[in-house]
């Protein structure tokens, strides 16, 4: 009787009910796969009256000019769900969807065409020697990431500001220049799909001026080209650089390993997954299997890493394999060797180094906030219950000491017990330890350097990519 007496709470948005997933959903029901500009935005705003009245939702297209609204989301298109273009002889802009979701062979298409173009346009770059230098003066020895981070702050700020006022007065020491540039490289691979190539050209022209400017204060920039370099050990597949194999953390699984050098600062790779969007994933993966430890988000698309039965592809030879899904994470953001970092081509996510790893190192990544790290609970539980066993193995040594003496001095041994006992009051502050360690943070700081501020001339400012891994909580706030 209680509960129907309880008053009816206002609806709650759901998440997927916002401007771009409806904008999203209009286009994704239209018979063609792509639309003008103001149909685009009235069929949305027919699709938002229809779902507000069948779940009697407030509108999300509101106000006076919902009109313009929707046209400013399609503008801002910060999920990357649209790709611009204008058809041969057409006025207006058209928008069509940058992925299909779900799409398992096109995604696998598309990472082995990033794949290709990493290999042979930018780690020439990244792994030839110059001819004049020995390798070992040749790598950058040390990584520099707190002057990177700080600085890459410093740079968000700047960029920020420059958007606001069209000004730009600061003089930012540059970090020491990493291996050569791959951002022609990158930028090339950057129009590696006709789908996304319009994304990327639009974003140029917006930030072109912004970076432009900034980069000069970079200089001087390694000007290093291919003749200069000794190109005789230039990785030829990712089976050259890294392998996957029991990781070295306790309890960790596999894990994946250096099998060279590699450069601090170098695209090793990218991490696989099938775009979906969030509800997708929610209601076909989401629990099944490991799937959310493996998936990854770019912006608000699940990508996702694994088979039908949410497990991870372990056949090397199959197609949809990736050894970056093998990739364990450190104890804290500062230690990773390697980071997430979002691509300029929608859904791409790039591994990146963040410093110089050692043959046969094992490489560590930072999975990003949002992430439920269950296995540190784990270790956390059986940690405490290992500190439990062996206060309870020194309780019994004492309790049989005890037992000895009593047994052999009879009647004198009482006075004398109460000073051995209760001993075992061991403080355990390793679990607080283990909590300081996750400095949690926020996902606009990304990782720059001067090399990737060159590739964000040419796209949106990069950031550090967050694995799906996150709690029930969290998903129902949002
Ligand atoms: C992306 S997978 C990494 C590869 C995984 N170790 C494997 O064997 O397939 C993420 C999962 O690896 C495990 N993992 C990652 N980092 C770990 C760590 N520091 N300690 C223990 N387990 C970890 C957790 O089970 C996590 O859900």
């Amino acid at each position: 009787m209680e509960s129907l007496k309880r008053k009816r709470k206002t609806p709650i948005q759901p998440r997927w009910y916002n401007q771009a997933y409806l904008l999203f959903l209009a286009l994704r029901q239209h018979a063609q796969d792509s639309l003008p500009r103001t149909e685009l935005i009235e069929a949305a705003i027919e699709l938002d009256k229809k779902i507000g009245v069948e779940l009697q939702l407030p509108r999300v297209f509101r106000g006076k000019t919902p009109k313009n609204s929707a046209s400013a989301t399609l503008t801002n298109n910060s999920d990357r769900y649209f790709v611009a273009f204008k058809p041969e002889g057409s006025k207006s802009t058209h928008f069509k969807l940058a992925y299909t979701p779900g799409n398992v062979d096109g995604a696998v298409t598309e990472y082995q065409n990033w794949f290709k173009k990493l290999i042979e346009h930018d780690w020439p770059f990244c792994f030839g020697v110059p001819k004049s230098i020995d390798e070992s003066h040749y790598h950058t020895p040390v990584s520099h990431i707190d002057e990177l981070e700080s600085m890459d702050k410093e740079l968000v700020d700047l960029k920020l500001i420059d958007e606001e006022t069209n000004k730009l007065q600061t003089s930012t020491e540059p970090p020491p220049p990493p291996p050569p540039t791959t951002a022609t490289t990158t930028t090339e691979t950057t129009t590696a799909t006709t789908a996304t190539e319009t994304t990327t050209a639009t974003v140029t022209t917006t930030t072109a001026t912004t970076t432009t400017t900034t980069t000069k204060q970079l200089e001087p920039e390694p000007l290093i080209t291919l003749d200069q370099l000794d190109l005789t050990n230039i990785p030829q597949s990712w089976h050259d650089i890294v392998q996957v194999k029991p990781s070295l953390i306790p309890f960790g699984g596999n894990g994946l390993f250096a099998k060279r050098k590699l450069p601090y600062n170098t695209p090793i790779g990218f991490y696989f997954g099938v775009p979906m969007t969030e509800d997708e994933f929610d209601s076909l993966k989401d629990r099944v299997g490991r799937s959310s430890e493996y998936s990854i988000m770019y912006r608000r698309t699940v990508l996702d890493a694994t088979d039908d039965q949410g497990q991870p592809v372990m056949d090397p030879s199959s197609p949809r394999y990736c050894p970056f899904h093998f990739m364990n994470e450190t104890s804290s953001q500062k230690t990773a060797s390697v980071a997430f970092v979002e691509g300029a081509v929608v859904n791409q996510i790039i591994c990146w180094t963040k410093k110089e790893i050692e043959k046969d190192e094992e490489l560590l990544v930072w999975y990003g906030k949002d992430v439920h790290r269950y296995w540190t609970k784990e270790e956390e539980e059986a940690q405490q219950q290992q500190q439990q066993q062996q206060q309870q193995q020194q309780q019994k040594r004492k309790n049989c000491k005890k037992e000895k003496k009593s047994s052999t001095t009879t009647t004198k041994s009482n006075n004398n017990n109460s000073s051995s006992s209760s001993s075992s009051s061991s403080s355990s502050n390793s679990d607080i330890l283990a909590k300081d360690e996750f400095v949690i943070i926020d996902e606009s700081s990304a990782y720059f350097s001067t090399t990737q501020l060159q590739i964000q001339r040419d796209s949106q400012p990069l950031n550090q990519i967050t694995l799906v891994n996150y709690t029930k909580e969290q998903v129902e706030r949002w």
